[in-house]
């Protein structure tokens, strides 16, 4: 682990300064954060469900809230960098061009012809333009008039998507991890995300403030969210197992990790599979060094497969064993402490279904929540913990709260 604890220094025009994350909750120090766009507006009743959102956002409530947001990060110190403006200026580079106009065009949807026009109309515009069509994908009726008269253009309703949207995008959470100093490209499950990580791929390889990066893991392996990646100390990292995250994901993970040499153990965590369990993060996070805020649904139930290093390229399986036992064995301290989502089981059900559990750490017993889930709240209040509120009500509807809408990119390290 390599971040220096002179981390806040300026970022210069060439590469920034050295990013790395060792914990859940060293103090943040660079963020990446996307502020929700006309990607939202994308959403209507019929395809939401289908773009994993629960509901139709108010798009300018949604931004007020997350400017709210960032603020909040930046009044401590932390320095937030928005996607979309890491995006834009990546494009100037003529490779990160070539590679976003790449990931747009599917020939399987468009056809030769089609496919053909919209890349040469997508390689002549401004990187400004380009970048807001990644992000908010385009219309059959808003394609560049192609010669000629395609099938495929005449037969698609105007209002199909020639170019799939990204909604998602603001759970930066997802589609990058650091782990030490290096950044992971994950492996988004769902068709709806995929598209997602050629995004933070060429940001990360073509943005000036990255050029040193060292990468960890890859787009093209096996499914592994970030929502699942849990560091819960340095060298300790848990991977939630279920609906995103599958067992070669989390295995493959633990051997690109051991690989790099960035961490000792890994736990693979099975959680349900269902929409309000998609990642690991919905029912556990972490709020201090040895303190994790946690759904009592799982708490007695959620289990660990132990992953290490077998010292001749290969890994060794142990376990399962309860997940509080497993986690504070691997960190090296007595106990892991519980702190309860909700009061009773309704509200914690409520409260973990509006990411009472998904708060974000901006250093040790600080962390961000919604203030919506006004139990759960008070209860890390409660347990000696500063809750920083922010409200959701229209960030809430893609189902993520403070952890999931944030990316750490360099945390100080936590000795
Ligand atoms: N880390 C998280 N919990 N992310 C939440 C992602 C929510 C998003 N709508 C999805 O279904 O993928």
């Amino acid at each position: 682990m390599t971040a220096p604890s002179s981390a806040t220094a300026e970022p210069t025009p060439g590469a920034g300064p050295v990013l790395g994350v060792d914990s859940e909750v060293g103090p943040l120090r660079t963020v990446l954060l996307h502020r929700p766009g006309d990607e939202l507006k994308r959403l209507t009743p019929r395809n939401n469900d289908q773009l994993l959102f629960d509901g139709i956002p108010w798009v300018d409530r949604a931004q007020t809230e997350h400017d709210a947001f960032a603020e909040t990060l930046a009044s401590r110190g932390v320095e937030v960098l928005l996607l979309a403006d890491l995006l834009g200026e990546a494009l100037a580079d003529g490779r990160a061009r070539a590679a976003g106009v790449h990931s747009a065009v599917d020939e399987r949807r468009l056809g030769l012809d089609l496919a053909d026009a919209l890349r040469s109309h997508l390689s002549g515009v401004d990187a400004r333009t380009l970048a807001s069509v990644l992000m908010s994908g385009m219309t059959f009726e808003e394609l560049p008039s192609a010669e000629g008269a395609s099938l495929v253009r005449r037969m698609h309703h105007p209002n199909d998507f020639a170019v799939d949207p990204l909604p998602n995008l603001l759970f930066t959470r997802d589609s990058s991890v650091w782990v030490g100093d290096r950044v992971a490209i994950t492996s988004l499950a769902l068709p709806a995300r995929r598209r997602e990580t050629a995004l933070t791929d060429l940001i990360y390889a073509y943005h000036p403030r990255f050029s040193h990066s060292g990468r960890a893991y890859g787009a093209h392996s096996a499914p592994l969210e970030g929502g699942d990646v849990l560091l819960l100390s340095p060298g300790v990292l848990a991977v939630g197992v279920g609906e995103r995250t599958t067992p070669a994901g989390a295995e493959s993970f633990a051997r690109s990790v051991f690989a790099d040499g960035l961490v000792h153990t890994v736990l693979a965590v099975p959680i349900a599979q269902e929409r309000a369990t998609m990642h690991l993060d919905t029912v556990c996070t972490m709020v201090d060094r040895d303190a994790v805020v946690m759904y009592p649904a799982v708490r007695d139930t959620l289990s660990a497969y132990s992953i290490r290093p077998d010292g001749s390229d290969g890994v060794q399986v142990t376990g399962p064993e309860p997940f509080l036992e497993a986690a504070a064995e691997a960190m090296g301290i007595a106990r892991l402490r519980v702190i309860d989502t909700g009061l009773d089981s309704i509200t914690a059900e409520r409260e973990q279904w509006d990411d009472g559990n998904n708060t974000l750490a901006v250093a040790p017993g600080v962390v961000v929540a919604y203030e919506r889930n006004v139990e759960t709240n008070e209860r890390l209040e409660h347990a000696g913990i500063e809750v920083l509120r922010i409200s959701g009500s229209e960030l809430g509807s893609g189902r993520g709260g403070p952890r999931c809408m944030s990316c750490p990119m360099l945390r100080e390290p936590l000795t």
